[in-house]
């Protein structure tokens, strides 16, 4: 495709470097070295609580080590989608967008259908774009729900586009827009009326279909739902909106259901399987060269996010600079000064921008466009082969049998894959629907992907729960670089679980499947030492993965002033030391540093609180139940699972909402290390108090420094404190007993030692 001469280049990258924050992280870095020199030049005689520190202290630096690294040369895109538009509307690509949704009940079909209208109104020739829904539920009420969404998308999308309306998500626009539509035009208010009460009609439908126990009868359309297992059923494919008449850029795009087979026989590797699915399937209808993914609560809040996106993949010199184009994750909805720390702008803004500086920005799961070649396993042109593993789609060169081999028996889906691998646009010509459904069937059939390369080196990995990052990760390998963007307004939004048990499980499953990555032969190690993974990338992808393994000397350093306090001993310098100045220091300096950083975002002091305690919580209950289930996977106890993280619906009608920012706990064991540590901090706190403590040796008993650190503990665990002294919503006994078990071990062992 040809380019626009350089005087108007369609992006702009721009350096986000900052040199006095720079100063200051590097200030940092030293304080945390002196005190690491400070701790070595006294190890004599202070025994095994000043080594438990020291340990723990260098990994912290370690952590600040990647930190830094990661952080120093922050970079933005600006794009320029309007010089895009000023070209022919035939030089513009085929897009294939895929949604994921796994449970009706989780994930409310009302999200899914609003996420996919949003999809379906985007500014670009509609001709151009086809609509994949993958549903691991198998639901009828999910198709039912689509098939509603497409007759509402007739009116739909034409009146968003002829309105410019901004957010296309029905659910967002109507409750936001009703207060200004009376002043405007006649005409459009007459417009809006019209498409907003057939909008009331489809949602009523919908709310009434999800009452009964199933939406409709289970005849004719739906017959292949009756009676159905969801993890034991045949393929089921239904084109909801095709294509009729070829050509129509003002129409409305394809729109095709797919609900992959499932056999209680075969593993279906969660996300990353519905992925692969898609992937081939789409590949025999549309074998779009471009593919946007997002999961089924992240609509599309910028409707032309798509010529965002080709402003980057068209406007790069060579391709290799851009093997895909990852848009930040940001949520609707979100609470004020982020109660629960999961709205993760600064780690975006900072961290993330940090990375883009690097080989570019991880792949995150979700609004991502994806070059069909590269998640074939092409690497970029001028490699050479560096690692044991074929590179595959070296154009000419491509050899049939290879192809089979690792894209399966297929041979209408291997025509299409040498296709897109050579960079041709055409799509396999099936003779007609029935021929498509027969080889679509045969690709989404659990066994089809037996003794291929799909889940290994073509398509999402496998063999973490976090695919997304593991998928990005191998294309990072080959020297792919990726691509930002962050449009105003932003790119996509879906919905951060509330606080509580959902948003701990999803950090579990999170930091599960990046540590599955770490060790793992997939790990970025090996990576840089093999393949083309940027040293600096590497460190940014240890960063990540590590997250579940700073658990432990997290807890432990939190454990330390509790048990200086019980021995009547100390860990850190005594206020009369002039030592005492390091730890007070890098106490401060971070502190003020990143209150700093939330400052520069337009974030307030309680966002900057709420984001540091949950972070120490997050980090003890969710992180720390992620190493355990690594564990219990390499010493194959059990296997490591997806839980799929509850969506509140704003469905009209779906019952209440309670975003009051409380954090609410369960009965599930991931509440207990944070019980623990508050037992155990308020115990040595009334040990001291009452005097129940041994006698210091020889005056270094326990100094001032050890209980400010313990209160310190104490306020970022409130909610637990909290959580003890409420009745309702409050933890639960059996937790508390739990915890208080192990609390009172923990007091008898620290006695125990400090006597030995
Ligand atoms: O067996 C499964 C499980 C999940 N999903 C879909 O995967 C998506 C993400 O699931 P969700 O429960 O929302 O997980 P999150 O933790 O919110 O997802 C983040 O983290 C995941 C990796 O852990 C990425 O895959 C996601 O893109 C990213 O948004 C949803 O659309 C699900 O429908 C499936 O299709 N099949
Ligand atoms: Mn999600």
């Amino acid at each position: 495709m040809a380019r626009l001469a350089s005087s108007s280049p369609l992006y702009e990258k721009v350096s986000l470097k900052n040199d006095g924050k720079r100063a200051v992280e590097f200030f940092i870095l030293l304080l945390l070295a002196s005190l690491l020199v400070y701790r070595l030049l006294n190890l004599d005689g202070c025994g095994f609580v000043w080594a438990v520190a020291m340990a723990c202290e260098s990994w912290f630096t370690f952590i600040w080590i990647l930190t830094f690294s990661t952080k120093w040369n922050p970079i933005a895109y600006r794009t320029y989608p309007h010089l895009l538009s000023l070209r022919e509307e035939r030089e513009f690509p085929p897009i294939d967008m895929f949604v994921t949704t796994a449970d009706p009940a989780l994930e409310p079909p009302f999200i899914t259908v609003n996420t996919v209208l949003s999809l379906l109104a985007l500014d670009y020739p509609a001709d151009k774009l086809a609509c994949y829904v993958s549903d691991d539920g198998c639901s009828p009420l999910t198709y039912y729900s689509l098939r509603e969404a497409s007759e509402f998308a007739k009116s739909w999308v034409p009146f968003s586009k002829k309105y410019r309306v901004q957010t296309r998500a029905p659910f967002r626009y109507f409750p936001d827009q009703d207060s200004k539509v009376e002043s405007s035009s006649e005409e459009f208010r007459r417009a809006y009326h019209a498409v907003k009460e057939e909008y009331e009609k489809m949602c009523q439908k919908i709310a009434a279909a999800g009452q009964k126990t199933s939406p409709c009868d289970l005849t004719g359309d739906f017959a292949e739902f009756s009676n159905i297992d969801r993890r034991d059923h045949p393929t089921i494919i239904k084109i909801i909106r095709e294509d009729k008449d070829g050509c129509d850029p003002d129409g409305i795009p394809r729109l095709v259901y797919i609900s992959r087979e499932k056999s209680p026989k075969y593993h279906h590797n969660y996300k990353a399987g519905a992925m692969n699915v898609l992937t081939r399937v789409s590949g025999l209808l549309t074998n779009a060269p471009y593919m946007l993914n997002v999961d089924c609560d992240m609509f599309a809040n910028n409707p032309q996010i798509v010529l965002h996106a080709l402003c980057l993949f068209l406007g790069t010199e060579s391709e290799v600079d851009c093997a895909f184009v990852q848009c930040p994750q940001k949520f609707y909805d979100g609470l004020e000064d982020d109660p629960f720390g999961n709205q993760m702008v600064v780690l975006y803004e900072f961290m993330g921008r940090g990375i883009v500086g690097l080989q570019g920005p991880f792949y995150g799961g979700t609004g991502c466009f994806h070059r069909r070649k590269v998640i074939y396993g092409a690497w970029p042109d001028d490699s050479c082969n560096r690692t044991s593993l074929k590179p595959i789609g070296k154009g000419k060169d491509m050899d049939m049998e290879e192809l089979v081999k690792g894209f399966g028996s297929s041979k209408e889906l291997v025509r299409s894959a040498s296709y897109a691998l050579e960079g041709r646009m055409e799509p396999v010509s099936l003779k007609g629907l029935s021929a498509f459904f027969e080889a679509a069937h045969q690709v989404a059939s659990c066994a089809y992907e037996d003794d291929t390369e799909w889940g290994k080196e073509i398509g999402w990995m496998y063999g973490s729960t976090t695919e997304d990052v593991l998928t990005g990760l191998n294309i990072h390998r080959k020297g792919w670089r990726s691509v930002y963007s962050t449009p105003d307004p932003p790119a996509f939004l879906g919905c951060a679980p509330n606080g509580g048990p959902a948003a701990m499980t999803q950090m579990k499953r999170w930091a599960t499947g990046l540590l599955e990555i770490l060790v793992s032969r997939k790990s970025p190690v090996y990576a840089t030492l093999f393949g083309k993974l940027q040293f600096r990338m590497c460190l940014a992808y240890v960063w990540l993965l590590v997250w579940a393994l700073r658990s432990i000397p997290e807890i432990t350093y939190a454990l330390l002033p509790a048990y200086c306090i019980i021995t009547n001993s100390h860990f850190l310098p005594k206020v009369n030391e002039p030592a005492m100045v390091i730890p007070t220091l890098i106490f401060v300096t971070y502190n003020i540093f990143t209150l700093f950083e939330y400052f520069q975002v337009g974030l307030s002091v309680r966002a900057w609180w709420n984001n540091h305690r949950m972070q120490r919580v997050t980090s003890a209950c969710a992180w720390s139940f992620g190493v355990l289930g690594v564990v219990l996977k390499i010493l194959g106890v059990s296997q490591t699972v997806f839980e799929v993280t509850r969506k509140d619906s704003s469905a009209p009608g779906e019952g209440e909402k309670v975003p009051d920012g409380k954090f609410t706990f369960d009965n599930s064991p991931l509440f207990i290390p944070g019980t623990t540590l508050v037992l155990v901090e308020l115990t040595a706190l009334v040990m001291m108090v009452l005097g129940l403590r041994p006698q210091a040796h020889g005056g270094s008993g326990t100094g001032i420094g050890e209980v400010i650190c313990a209160v310190w503990v104490l306020l970022c665990f409130s909610i637990f404190v909290r959580g003890l002294l409420e009745k309702k919503g409050g933890i639960p006994l059996p937790t508390v007993f739990k915890s208080a078990a192990l609390a009172t071990l923990f007091v008898h062992f620290s006695i125990f030692t400090s006597r030995a």
